[in-house]
C-alpha cells in the first residue's frame, strides 16, 4: 500500500481525526478537465431501466481517479480523440434502485448494494470513446447492454468497433485503471480497495 493511501485510510478511520468535508472526497470531474464529455445516463431516461435514477446529472470521482482521467482525456486528444463518461459516482440509494430494477437472472451486471458497488466508493467510470467534439464512435454494443457482445475481448464485432474498444482500453490502461471482462466500458482505479464506499448524496457535495 502506497503512503498516500495509509494517510487516507488513517484519515477515514482514525476516531480522533475530522472526516474530510466532501468536497475533498469527491470532486467534479469537469472542473479538473473541461474536456472530458460528460452524458450521466442514470441522471436521464436513457438507460437500461427507463427511469430517472440520479438526482443530479453530476460527474463525480475522488481526486487522484479525476486526474487519471483526465490523463487519459490528454492522451486520447493527442491522437484525435476524446472519452465520455456515462457513469462515475453512485449513491449506495441508486445502487439500490439500479439493483431492483434489473431482473434476477441478469443481476451478476449490477453489484449487490449489501456489498456496495465500485462506483460507490468513487473510484469507477463508465465511458466511452469519442471524436475531439464529444461525438460517439462506434463501439462494441450501446451502454449497459447485458450480454456477452459487451465482453472486453469479445470478438465478432465489426473491426472498427474493435479498433475503438482498443484504443479506449489502451488509454485506461496506461493511466492505471484495470477493465472488468463482462463490460467493456466499465474501468476503475487499481487501487480502489483503498477506498471506502461513500454514504454520500449528489446535495452532499458542493458545487
Ligand atoms: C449497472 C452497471 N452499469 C454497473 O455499474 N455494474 C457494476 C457491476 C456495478 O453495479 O458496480
Ligand atoms: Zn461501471
Amino acid at each position: 500500500m502506497q503512503l498516500p493511501a495509509i494517510l487516507s485510510f488513517f484519515l477515514f478511520f482514525h476516531p480522533h481525526s475530522a472526516p474530510l468535508p466532501p468536497e475533498a472526497v469527491l470532486v467534479d470531474v469537469q472542473k479538473i478537465n473541461p474536456y472530458i464529455f460528460v452524458d450521466m445516463r442514470y441522471a436521464t431516461k436513457n438507460n437500461f431501466t427507463g427511469e430517472k435514477i440520479y438526482s443530479a446529472a453530476r460527474c463525480l470521482l475522488r481526486p487522484k481517479v479525476a486526474k487519471r482521467l483526465s490523463r487519459v482525456a490528454k492522451r486520447l486528444r493527442h491522437k484525435g480523440y476524446g472519452v465520455k463518461v456515462w457513469d462515475a459516482f453512485r449513491p449506495k440509494s441508486a445502487q439500490e434502485k439500479l439493483w431492483n430494477a434489473t431482473p434476477p437472472k441478469l443481476r451478476r451486471y449490477v453489484a449487490n448494494p449489501k456489498k456496495g458497488s465500485k462506483h460507490t466508493r468513487g473510484v469507477a467510470v463508465d465511458v466511452t470513446l469519442t471524436d475531439t467534439l464529444g461525438r460517439e464512435l462506434q463501439m462494441p454494443t450501446p451502454f449497459d447492454t447485458f450480454n456477452i457482445r459487451a465482453r472486453s475481448n469479445y470478438e465478432n464485432l465489426p473491426k472498427k468497433a474493435i479498433r475503438n474498444r482498443t484504443i479506449l482500453h489502451d488509454a485506461m490502461k496506461a493511466e492505471g485503471f484495470l477493465s472488468v471482462s463482462g463490460e467493456w466500458w466499465h474501468f476503475h482505479d487499481a487501487e480502489w480497495r483503498c477506498y471506502p464506499l461513500l454514504d454520500l448524496n449528489f446535495q452532499d457535495v458542493p458545487q
